[in-house]
């Protein structure tokens, strides 16, 4: 699966910690993310992860673009939901691209939790099959 990893800056942490926590599990499929957030769980995991542009500098609506193109099949956003963004129209423009192309998106570590177990018991076969 191709699985887009996004946190805002308040949130870098929590993500970074995620990504170790299941770095078994996300090694196995071929992992995005926007700039920043790239390089810093690639540093601390050591994964493997192809870099679009920070996310105020265009990287959402990169990650968007292959979204619109069926090329993303999981977005794990970790939003911040207490500081304004100067992209916020981008941010906007991502998660809707996600309901319009049916995408599963989580944009909290709880549902990301979730997400990650179900990714791995194999709850994504339907994507293969669209
Ligand atoms: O701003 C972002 C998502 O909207 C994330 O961008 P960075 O990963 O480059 O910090």
């Amino acid at each position: 699966m191709n699985i887009a990893l996004i946190a805002h800056d308040k949130k870098k942490v929590d993500i970074v910690n995620f990504s170790v926590a299941y770095s078994t599990i996300l090694k196995n499929h071929t992992l995005f993310a926007t700039g920043t957030t790239g390089k810093k769980i690639s540093e601390a995991t050591g994964l493997k992860i192809e870099r679009f542009q920070s996310g105020p500098l265009g990287g959402d609506q990169q990650i968007g673009a292959r979204i619109a193109t069926n090329e993303m099949d999981l977005v794990i956003f970790f939003r911040d939901p207490l500081t304004a963004q100067p992209h916020e129209p981008d941010i906007s423009a991502l998660m809707r691209l996600c309901d319009v192309y049916q995408i599963p998106l989580v944009t909290n570590i709880g549902g990301a939790e979730v997400m990650i177990r179900a990714l791995d018991a194999g709850f994504f076969d339907w994507r293969n099959i669209q």
